[in-house]
């Protein structure tokens, strides 16, 4: 491995950022530059995120290396070519393209510490990921189930500067509580650009030509080469990339079909493409070009049967992935003809073997996974993946999110303060629970006049089963692990809308939990079905609980809440606080809600400090009060 750094400024402990994220950008392919750059990541005091973690035992080692760089000393000596790319900046000749685009690694440096280095072996990635926040990649570095592993759940944040995640195992990824997050349009028509090249040059020849001149040969008869017009064009995938491909081949006069399992019939039409089946598209076509995600459902689609199937003499162009196709019966399917030509950017090995007999067939022109290679899509692409990661660190749910739910910006800031409601009722519902009664069900109900289209309760309910798990267990749950934590426990969350006739304005009126099944330390948190109930608004901006069991209460969901039960009389709020006010315990809050004048009565009461036992007993020995708890927030 080789590992240096191009820029570096002052490090001192001064200049180390109080809560410093690190990502570094990593590439296992040769020749990309390194550069590495400690700077600064200012943490802001988001209101909401969804990474936030659980309070760490102390960890010295681990919080100081957040702050310092990666030791430099074990690093290597450097190639010439490594050597210039950190020679000082300004000769664009010494300086080899940078694996990320310039403008999204200075994006990513003026927020945080940024390592970049390439080569890493598997075993070395494993050891620098438990280090950082966040890590960005490109398509040859294998984040697998054993880097989420290593991470030791620090790392927040997986960027693809890129589309194909295939990379990435997302499942780890989620499980972890790992973001993932792409840069799905910046190389749409790089992509695109090289498909038709390799189209064109592969019609025409054009690599064996110039390899055969610069040879010392000049053979026109043997590169006659086939015309593209008139003929039909078959796009396997007619996403992004194949859409800008289908455009710019019906310029070359090209008749175009697609297959795609999953694409709008109107987008198709509208560009002039007719979706077919997979057998049409492969049996009519007189080049296939490839546009499909490599998934398991299309890893080796293209084998000895559907070769078969083609054309005889058609060709094929592969700017998705390698793996969508079996190399093995392609090489058959050249050597017998039935194929006549292939372009291949992708592999299913990258690089592929030095004697791979596909790379080095006559009919066969190759590219090095340049697809996206172009300066314009690198800068697009790092600055796209980039603002997807700080977002991310931010809290921000970033719409390329790919194990998350993606919920615009706009969204988000308006639901927040409902997010920190959803939190604060899973973590209030959860210690009203007996201790040794498992919770299986839980029903989160949102009041409110809009339309359930317009209401997207995807974060909040993940908000809930956070504040559920967290206060009784280690788990760390947040948006992206929060539906399959909740599936390992076996905790089974339904939502119920309940529509108001009010203003469409303000997105929810309440939120109510309930937990089913369950017995209660405090029994006035039973609704009449034997649920435990809680219901909050947000007042204010603020978070209030609103309803316990059958008592309506008003109290700020803040700090810590004393839940009193007790028969409605005169002057027991009195005690309460005096008992308190003596151990010095603040009241921020009180309220008292009771079923009917005399009978039975809920007092809630916010604190700021956690009281004294001798202070919650001696609230317990109050003649009048039935039952109490008291509940951290
Ligand atoms: N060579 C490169 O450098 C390069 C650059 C960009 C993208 N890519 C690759 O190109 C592919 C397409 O990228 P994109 O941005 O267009 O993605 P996309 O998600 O926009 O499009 C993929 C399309 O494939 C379709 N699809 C899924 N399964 C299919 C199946 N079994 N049969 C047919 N169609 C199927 C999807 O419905 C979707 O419309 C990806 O594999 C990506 O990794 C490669
Ligand atoms: O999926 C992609 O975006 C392309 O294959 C590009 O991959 P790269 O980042 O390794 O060039």
């Amino acid at each position: 491995m080789r590992l240096y750094q191009i820029h570096r400024r002052p490090q001192t402990r001064r200049h180390l950022p109080r809560n410093g994220v690190r990502i570094p950008i990593y590439n296992q392919t040769p020749n990309p530059d390194i550069t590495r750059s400690p700077w600064r990541w200012r943490r802001r005091s988001a209101t909401y995120s969804p990474h936030r973690r659980r309070p760490r035992p102390p960890q010295p080692t681990r919080l100081t290396t957040t702050r310092e760089p990666w030791p430099h000393t074990a690093a290597p000596p450097r190639s010439a070519a490594a050597a210039a790319s950190s020679s000082p900046a300004g000769s664009p000749l010494l300086r080899p393209p940078p694996k990320l685009g310039d403008a999204g690694l200075e994006l990513l440096r003026r927020f945080a510490n940024v390592d970049c280095a390439y080569e890493l072996t598997a075993e070395e990635l494993r050891a620098k990921v438990s280090l950082v926040d966040a890590l960005v990649v490109r398509s040859a570095t294998r984040v697998t189930r054993e880097v989420f592993e290593a991470a030791r759940g620090r790392l927040r944040v997986v960027g693809r500067a890129g589309v194909g995640i295939d990379n990435v195992d997302l499942q780890a990824a989620t499980e972890a509580g790992c973001l993932v997050v792409n840069a799905p349009t910046a190389n749409t028509v790089a992509a695109a650009e090289h498909a038709i090249a390799l189209l064109a040059a592969m019609a025409r020849n054009v690599a064996q030509a110039d390899a055969s001149l610069k040879a010392g040969k000049w053979q026109r008869n043997k590169y006659v080469g086939v015309s593209l017009v008139g003929k039909t064009l078959a796009i396997m995938g007619f996403g992004k990339v194949g859409s800008e491909v289908a455009r710019r081949a019906k310029g070359l006069g090209m008749d175009i079909i697609s297959h795609d399992p999953y694409a709008p019939v109107d987008r198709a039409r509208a560009i002039g493409v007719d979706l077919v089946s997979f057998d049409e598209a492969i049996s009519t076509a007189d080049f296939i070009s490839l546009h499909m995600p490599l998934t398991p459902s299309t890893a080796k689609l293209f084998d000895d049967e559907t070769f078969a199937n083609m054309k005889k003499g058609v060709r094929i162009i592969n700017v998705a992935r390698g793996g969508v196709v079996d190399e093995d019966a392609l090489l058959r399917a050249l050597d017998n003809g039935t194929v006549s030509q292939a372009a291949l950017d992708v592999f299913t090995e990258e690089p592929p073997p030095k004697d791979s007999k596909l790379v080095h067939h006559e009919h066969v022109t190759v590219t090095p996974h340049l697809g996206a290679s172009t300066s314009e899509a690198q800068e697009g692409v790092a600055l796209e993946i980039a603002e997807a990661v700080l977002g991310a660190l931010k809290g921000e749910l970033a719409a390329t999110a790919v194990n998350a739910p993606m919920v615009p910006a706009e969204v988000l800031s308006e639901l927040s303060p409902y997010v920190i409601l959803a939190e604060k009722l899973g973590r209030l519902v959860v210690q009203l629970v007996a201790g040794g009664s498992g919770i299986k069900g839980v029903k989160i109900g949102y009041s409110s006049s809009r339309d359930p289209d317009d209401l997207d309760t995807r974060v909040l309910r993940a908000m809930v089963t956070k504040g559920i798990i967290e206060p009784i267990s280690s788990a760390f749950v947040n948006i992206v692990n929060a539906d399959y934590v909740a599936k390992q426990r076996g905790l089974r969350i339904s939502e119920e809308r309940i529509l108001l006739d009010g203003s469409p304005e303000i997105p929810i009126d309440s939120i109510q939990v309930h937990l089913a099944n369950v017995e209660s330390k405090f029994a006035g948190a039973l609704s009449d079905e034997g649920d435990i109930r809680v219901e909050g608004e947000v007042k204010d901006g603020k978070p209030h609980l609103t309803l316990v069991g059958p008592f309506s209460v008003d109290v700020s969901l803040e700090g810590n809440l004393i839940l009193c039960r007790q028969v409605d009389q005169p002057g027991i709020i009195g005690k309460v606080g005096s008992i308190l006010g003596k151990m010095n315990v603040n009241v921020n809050f009180m309220s008292v809600g009771r079923t009917a004048p005399g009978k039975q009565a809920i007092m809630a009461i916010g604190v700021d400090e956690e009281p004294e036992k001798e202070a919650l007993k001696l609230i317990g020995d109050i003649p009048s009060v039935e039952e109490f708890v008291f509940i951290k927030l």
